[in-house]
This record gives structure tokens, C-alpha cells and sequence, in this order.
């Protein structure tokens, strides 16, 4: 699959391992939503762009690298993508944070958004959108709609599961924007759910039900 990458290193395979099991509390859920997003975010900036600086350590003068451009911008789709922000500001500190909240109607399985929250030069910056579960592909690609509406053209997508016919989907809708995630697993079931997935992302969480 073009524009799909699965993060494979080993600290992201085994905290998903754990993420996925059943018995995991949400307090520890949410720990390991912060350190996998942590980690995809390392991997996921490894292409940001420097520029040269000039700076005196002390013993000597050099010419160092610095970021360039302006800062980018975290948006998580909510709630579940909020458990992923935390981690990802830690190693972006200076990033912005946007919100875009969404949920996916039970019976219709289509996405309903009901907030959006963006930095007015939200245009001129990179934005990772970021959503725990891509199952259908609807949430993320009404995501993307959202931000290119309001003129962003650098987008990254980041989860944590995807599903073949979520990616497929995405992929059809929104060639430009690549994606990342932590693993790709095998459908969804009748229900829209992620199999083997890691159950309702937002419920586990929250706490909710
Ligand atoms: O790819 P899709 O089929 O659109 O499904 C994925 C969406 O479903 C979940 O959100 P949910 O609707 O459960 O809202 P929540 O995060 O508030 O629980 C998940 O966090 C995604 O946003
Ligand atoms: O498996 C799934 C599918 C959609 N949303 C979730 O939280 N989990
Ligand atoms: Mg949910």
C-alpha cells in the first residue's frame, strides 16, 4: 500500500500489545496511548525540514541545525485522539494544538462533526491529525476535508490500528496524505469495529461506555 507506513519498532509493537488486551484499566490504557504516541511521533517527524544556526557552545563557535519553518500543529480527532496529544507535545513542545470533534453514528457508521477548534494560520503549518482507529476511514477522511476547507496542504495521518478497508478507503480519498500507524490488522466487523482491534478507543480511555 502506497503512502501507509506500520511503524515497526519494537517499543511501539509490544506497549500495542498490551494496549490490546482486554483486562488493561483505563488508567494504564491511557498511559500506553501516551507512550506509543510519544513514539510514532519520533518516527513520523523524521523528514521535518532544517535550517542552519549559528551558535557558540562553550568552547567554540558552530554552525548547528535547528528546525525550520513554522511550528506544526497537532490536531486529534475526538475524544480518542486526545489520548495521543500528550505524548507527541513532549517531543514537540513548541507545536500547536488543534481540536476537530467527530463521532461515528452507531447505525450509519458516518462520521458527525460537531467541533472545530484550529489555529488561524493552521494554512501555513504541518498538521498531524491524529485518531487512535481508522476503521471505516470515515472520521480521518472528514478530518483531512476539514483541514484542506480551511487550506492545509501539508497533512500526516496518524493511528494507532487501521483497518484494510479503512486504509483502502483513505487512500481513495486523500492520495496526498500519508499515513502512519502502528499496525494493520485484519477487518471490521459487522458492527464497524476493528478485528482484533483494541475494542471502543474513547470508552477505554475515558472510561466511558
Ligand atoms: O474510521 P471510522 O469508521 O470513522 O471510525 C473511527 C472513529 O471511531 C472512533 O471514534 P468514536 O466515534 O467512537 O468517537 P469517540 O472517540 O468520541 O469515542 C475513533 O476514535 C475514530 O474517530
Ligand atoms: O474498533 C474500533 C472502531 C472504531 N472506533 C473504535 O474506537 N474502535
Ligand atoms: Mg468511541
Amino acid at each position: 500500500m502506497s503512502n501507509f507506513t506500520v511503524v515497526e519498532h519494537p517499543l511501539i509493537q509490544h506497549k500495542l500489545s498490551i494496549l490490546r488486551r482486554k483486562e488493561v484499566s483505563s488508567k494504564e490504557f491511557r498511559e500506553l496511548v501516551d507512550e506509543i504516541g510519544m513514539l510514532m511521533a519520533y518516527e513520523v517527524c523524521r523528514d521535518m525540514p532544517l535550517e542552519d544556526v549559528e551558535i557558540d557552545t562553550p568552547v567554540a563557535h558552530m554552525t548547528a541545525k535547528r528546525l525550520a519553518g513554522k511550528k506544526p500543529v497537532i490536531v486529534p480527532i475526538l475524544r480518542a485522539g486526545i489520548g495521543m496529544v500528550d505524548g507527541m507535545n513532549k517531543l514537540m513542545p513548541a507545536a500547536r494544538v488543534g481540536f476537530i470533534g467527530m463521532y461515528r453514528d452507531e447505525k450509519t457508521l458516518q462520521p458527525v462533526e460537531y467541533l472545530v477548534k484550529l489555529p488561524t494560520d493552521v494554512d501555513e503549518r504541518q498538521v498531524l491529525l491524529v485518531d487512535p482507529m481508522l476503521a471505516t476511514g470515515g472520521s480521518a477522511i472528514l478530518g483531512v476535508e476539514t483541514l484542506k476547507k480551511r487550506g492545509v496542504t501539508n497533512i500526516k495521518f496518524v493511528c494507532l490500528v487501521a483497518a484494510p478497508e479503512g486504509v483502502k478507503a483513505f487512500q481513495v480519498a486523500c492520495p496526498d496524505v500519508p499515513i502512519f500507524a502502528a499496525a494493520l490488522d485484519d477487518h471490521l466487523n459487522d458492527k464497524g469495529y476493528i478485528v482484533p482491534g483494541l475494542g471502543d478507543a474513547g470508552d477505554r480511555l475515558f472510561g466511558t461506555k
